[in-house]
């Protein structure tokens, strides 16, 4: 079966769901102290893993039974990354059917809060490497199932830029959510 975008939060009898989010800021200034025109330069960015496959995603998981979509994200994102985001301030992107039916989420930041994000999760991940290498137990799924955490700037120069990055490898749905995102959020076409 071929991916196919679904009405949003629309399960299947049947199949498994999973849950997915990109947290993304609006206007980052990744040139902000470069000192020629770059420097009022400003793009959207998002945050994406960097799986055990080698292929990229965004964090997320499959939905347990019992739980609600949301309640899944938060969990998964906690357990990933983490992160404790509140429910109320993720917005639904696109639902996508395919062996299991995937429901993608956006949580919008500010320039500041994405980059304190951003710190946390490689402060999280720099302690789950420590704890590694001294066998003090780490429960985190860094290593095990993330290999990788990076910033995404969504910014088209040329045929440069994302229309570059469209080209990675990416796991189940990802790639359909992130053109659905580019599109529909920032009117980026590829
Ligand atoms: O960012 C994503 N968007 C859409 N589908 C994804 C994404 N990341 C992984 N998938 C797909 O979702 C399924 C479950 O993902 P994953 O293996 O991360 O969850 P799990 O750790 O709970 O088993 C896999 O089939 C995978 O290919």
């Amino acid at each position: 079966m071929k991916t196919q975008r679904v009405p949003f939060g629309q399960t299947s009898p049947h199949k498994k769901n999973a849950v997915f989010l990109a947290i993304y800021v609006d206007a980052i200034s990744p040139w902000k102290y470069f000192k020629d025109d770059m420097q009022h330069f400003k793009c959207p960015a998002l945050i994406m893993i960097d799986r055990w496959d080698g292929r990229m995603g965004f964090p997320g998981g499959t939905v347990n039974e019992g739980e609600t979509l949301l309640e899944a994200l938060v969990r998964e994102i906690k357990e990933e990354i983490g992160i404790t985001i509140k429910p109320e301030k993720v917005h639904p992107i696109a639902s996508h059917e395919n062996r299991i039916v995937t429901h993608f989420y956006g949580l919008k930041v500010l320039e500041a809060e994405f980059l304190h994000i951003y710190y946390h999760i490689l402060n999280n991940f720099s302690r789950s490497i420590l704890l590694h290498a001294y066998e003090e137990g780490d429960n985190s799924h860094f290593m095990s199932e993330i290999t990788g955490i990076k910033i995404v700037p969504l910014l088209q120069h040329e045929n440069k830029g994302i229309n570059r990055f469209i080209e990675n490898a990416f796991a189940g749905a990802t790639r359909e959510d992130l053109l659905v995102l580019l599109k529909e959020i920032f009117g980026i076409e590829i």
